[in-house]
C-alpha cells in the first residue's frame, strides 16, 4: 500500500497531457478516480502499456532489445526503462544509457524511500527499476521496455493490478542449458563464481518461463531469428 501511493504520488501528473487515461472503461474511470497518469495514451492514441522483457542472465535479452531498438524500429515505439544496480559496470556499459550504477547504501536508501516499480537481490548485487525511469519514458509518449528477472515479473505483477497496468511479458529462452552457460562463459564477463550463481540461478528461471506465466516466449538460437520473432511478438500483443 505504501508503495501504490508512493507510486500514484510519482505519476501524478494533472496538467499533463498524458493525463489522457485510457483502456477499458472500468480502468478509465478507477484511473481517474485515482488520479494518477500511469496509464497513458501516446499521440496515436495508443494506450501506453509496458513491455517486459525477461530471460535468464546471458539468454541475450540486452543483444536482442538493442537491435529491436536500434535496428528494427522498436525505438519508435518504445522507450528503455533504465534499471539500477549496483554491480559494476563491464566494459563499454555507459551510466544512465545501459544502467544507472550506484553503491549499495544509495541504493537501500532509495528503496525505502519507496523510489522503485521493483527491485531484487540477484547474484549478491541489487537491481531495480525506478518510478522515475518510467516517467521519463512516459514523458516521451512511448511505451516502457524493462528487462528485470524472474523476481521482478513476480513483484510486478503482484502489484500490477493494483496500479492499474497491464504490461505485456515476454520470456526469451535459451536453446539449452549448455548453450546458455557458453554464451555466459564466451561474453567474458564472469568469474567462476558468478557463473556458477548465474547457471545455478538459470534452472529456476527456466522453470518459470511458461506460458502460464508470459504472454509470450523467443528462443534465442538463431540471433536474427530470435530478433525477428521478438519483433513479431511486439506487434502482436500490441496490436501494431
Ligand atoms: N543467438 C545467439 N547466439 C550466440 N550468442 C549469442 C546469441 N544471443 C546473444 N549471444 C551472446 O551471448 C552473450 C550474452 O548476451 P547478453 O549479454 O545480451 O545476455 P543478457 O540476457 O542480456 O544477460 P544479462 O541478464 O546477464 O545482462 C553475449 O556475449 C551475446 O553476444
Amino acid at each position: 500500500m505504501v508503495l501504490y501511493a508512493t507510486f500514484c504520488r510519482g505519476f501524478s501528473r494533472p496538467n499533463s497531457s498524458h493525463r489522457r487515461i485510457a483502456g477499458n472503461p472500468l480502468r478509465m474511470v478507477l484511473a481517474d478516480f485515482f488520479s494518477t497518469s500511469i496509464v497513458t495514451r501516446n499521440d496515436e492514441n495508443q494506450v501506453l502499456d509496458p513491455l517486459i522483457v525477461c530471460g535468464p542472465s546471458g539468454v541475450g535479452k540486452g543483444t536482442i532489445i538493442a537491435k529491436f531498438m536500434e535496428e528494427m524500429g522498436g525505438r519508435d515505439q518504445f522507450g528503455f526503462t533504465v534499471s539500477h544496480t549496483t554491480r559494476q559496470p563491464r566494459e563499454g556499459e555507459v551510466n544512465g544509457v545501459h544502467y544507472h550504477f550506484v553503491d549499495i547504501e544509495d541504493m537501500k536508501q532509495q528503496i525505502q524511500q519507496g523510489a522503485f516499480l521493483e527491485f531484487a537481490e540477484v547474484h549478491g548485487n541489487f537491481y531495480g527499476t525506478s518510478l522515475q525511469s518510467l516517467r521519463d519514458v512516459q514523458d516521451q509518449g512511448k511505451r516502457c521496455l524493462l528487462d528485470i528477472d524472474v523476481e521482478g515479473v513476480r513483484s510486478v505483477k503482484n502489484i500490477a493490478s493494483e496500479m492499474l497496468l497491464e504490461p505485456k511479458y515476454l520470456f526469451i529462452a535459451p536453446p539449452s542449458f549448455d548453450a546458455l552457460k557458453e554464451r555466459l562463459v564466451g561474453r567474458g564477463t564472469e568469474t567462476p563464481e558468478s557463473l556458477s550463481r548465474r547457471t545455478a540461478n538459470a534452472k529456476a528461471e527456466l522453470e518459470y518461463g511458461t506460458p502460464q506465466n508470459f504472454d509470450s516466449i523467443v528462443v534465442n538460437n538463431d540471433l536474427d531469428v530470435a530478433c525477428q520473432d521478438f519483433a513479431e511478438a511486439v506487434r502482436k500483443m500490441y496490436d501494431l
